[in-house]
């Protein structure tokens, strides 16, 4: 984050610089041209005055001398440095006074020569086709360093006559113009060739630089690397073609990293070049306390974020994480969640409680359907479908319970075999739905005949066992009884409408002991006694009582079937 912040902040100030920079040069440069322009503008006024254009065609013409000099005088006033120059190309004769008037009394300075080398300039300018030089220069006669504007004095026909102009306080310009004193902030003009023609370090200004041939300036390649001189080149060239354009440049000087802004200046034909320092101007270090600021605000966020993700998103995810592992055991029935959750999470735990509490209430109304479906099967598995007594299972169930409490409590069971009378002959004769309507009917007889307590079952067949609780001799013997007379009062119909009547025997017996087998023996011992005896009558197990026996088959009631 903070390299990211910091990259951000480092093109923030580029950015900021460039547009900077780029106001900056305009600035310099005019402020710079303003003073420069209005000496290169009475300077040019000074070259075409008719009075020295009349002088310098006869320079030796003592009146005309005289008239030349006093216009100069006029002039010398309205110079910024209050002093002018006149330099004649068919003598030599070089005139200059000042601010001062030091030379009020004798303009003539010296008479230039052609051999010296600190002349060369003038000479130089003659031989070149310009109008306007400005070269920073000191004067080895005068002993001054001045930016001398030097205008080219011509004759009607062109011919150079001379060279007009004011020179310029190096010093003085240099730091009451060329050197804003701002910090971070260099300004220098070059020429097309690079050289330096103003910069606040005069030790690295190139003077006389255009009487210099190629490799002697001191220009920009002293400050700058050959790329980047190579780089500023391209951008001269580009900012010539279009004046008023500013464009900008990193370089390095002295290991450092600079912005260079630059411009043309067609007036003076110089480049201005003002170098920005960034470091200095803007440092990234000014920039820490926001980044600081504005790291810790992101971390709190950050923070801030977590605590509730946490508190609203991660931490009811984890408990309802919990409860689907806890449902999933059958744990959980859709007891309210304690959990702080708003929007989709909480939506999301309302439904999964919703749904759990219904896949419990669906389970347990399953489970109930699967306990009623269990018993009703166990009923089935245990009851006679015919007649809706127990069957053999049912009943053996029942036997041996209650054979085991009668022995623990000292009672007798009352057991009883019935078997109807001639029972196939009532299905030959009048069909198995007959048949089967006699088993309904006799379960119908005994049933009214039983106590609550008592229990009946189709054994099997047309053979039937009742099971008395608490029985004694005299009751068995009267249910038996009872059992003959409601089973002979019971007229059936068949599907012909034959009206049948039944008679069954039976055999009972009274058992003490837990021994279903042994006290099964004896009833059926004493219900074969029965029917031996002649059928439709009881015997009981020890009972000494004879009945006689009476034989009687099923018949339809009024025929005589036997
Ligand atoms: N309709 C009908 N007949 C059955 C059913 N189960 C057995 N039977 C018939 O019941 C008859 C039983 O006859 P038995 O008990 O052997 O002889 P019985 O004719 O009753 O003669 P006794 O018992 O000696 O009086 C057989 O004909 C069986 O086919 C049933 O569920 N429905």
């Amino acid at each position: 984050v903070w390299l990211a912040v910091q990259t951000l902040a480092d093109r923030i100030i580029t950015e900021w610089a460039q547009r900077y920079v780029e106001k900056q040069v305009l600035y310099d440069k005019e402020r710079v041209l303003q003073p420069l322009l209005r000496e290169i503008v009475l300077a040019r006024q000074l070259a075409s005055s008719p009075i020295l254009l009349e002088w310098l065609q006869s320079p030796g013409d003592i009146v005309l001398e005289y008239r030349g000099l006093r216009e100069l005088e006029r002039y010398r006033d309205a110079f910024r440095n209050g002093n002018y120059f006149l330099a004649v190309a068919e003598n030599g004769h070089y005139y200059y006074n000042n601010a001062e008037n030091e030379f009020g009394a004798d303009q003539l300075r010296y008479i230039l020569n052609r051999r010296e080398p600190s002349d060369r300039w003038f000479y130089e300018f003659l031989s070149q086709n310009r109008d306007l030089i400005i070269n920073v220069n000191p004067d080895v006669h005068l002993g001054v360093t001045k930016m001398w504007i030097d205008i080219m004095v011509r004759g009607p026909d062109g011919r150079p006559l001379g060279v007009a102009g004011t020179g310029i306080n190096l010093s003085g310009f240099l730091n009451d113009i060329v050197d804003t004193g701002e910090e971070g902030i260099t300004s220098l003009f070059v020429n097309h060739e690079g050289a330096i023609q103003l910069y606040r370090d005069q030790s690295m200004i190139d003077f006389a630089s255009y009487t210099k041939d190629a490799g002697e300036s001191s220009d920009l390649g002293r400050m700058l690397g050959a790329r980047d001189q190579a780089r500023l080149k391209l951008v001269m060239e580009q900012v010539q073609k279009t004046p008023n354009e500013v464009m900008s440049r990193f370089v390095e000087i002295d290991g450092k990293r600079y912005l260079a802004g630059l411009a043309y200046l067609p007036d003076v034909d110089w480049y201005e070049i003002t170098l920005m320092d960034l470091d200095q101007l803007l440092p990234l270090s000014r920039f820490n306390t926001i980044l600081l600021v504005f790291a810790v605000s992101l971390l709190l966020a950050i923070l801030i974020f977590q605590l509730v993700l946490g508190r609203w998103v991660v931490e009811p995810l984890s408990v309802l994480d919990k409860a689907i592992r806890a449902f999933r055991h059958g744990e959980y029935r859709g007891e309210p969640l304690d959990v702080h959750a708003s929007g989709e999470v909480g939506r999301l735990v309302n439904e999964f409680e919703q749904m759990t509490r219904e896949v419990y209430e669906a389970r347990a109304n399953l489970e109930e359907k699967v306990r009623e479906r269990t018993e009703a099967l166990n009923q089935l598995s245990l009851t006679d479908a015919l007649t809706g007594l127990l069957n053999r299972r049912g009943m053996d169930q029942k036997i041996m319970e209650e054979l085991k409490r009668c022995e623990r409590e000292h009672r007798a069971l009352g057991l009883v075999w019935i078997d109807l009378d001639y029972f196939k002959d009532i299905n030959d004769i009048y069909g198995h739905g007959a048949g089967d309507d006699a088993l309904v009917l006799v379960s119908k007889v005994l049933r009214s005949v039983l106590r609550e307590y008592d229990s009946a079952a189709r054994w099997g067949g047309d053979e039937f066992l009742i099971m008395l609780r608490d029985a004694e001799p005299q009751m068995l013997k009267s249910i038996c009884e009872r059992l003959l007379r409601v089973v002979r009062a019971q007229v059936l119909e068949s599907a012909s409408g034959a009206k049948i009547c039944m008679t069954f025997s039976i055999g009972a017996c009274l058992a003490h002991r837990a021994d279903p087998e042994e006290a099964l023996h004896r009833a059926d011992a004493a219900l074969y006694a029965a029917k031996e005896a002649g059928r439709n009558r009881y015997r009981i197990d020890g009972d000494s009582a004879n009945h006689p026996p009476t034989r009687i088959r099923p018949r339809p009631v009024d025929s005589d079937l036997h």
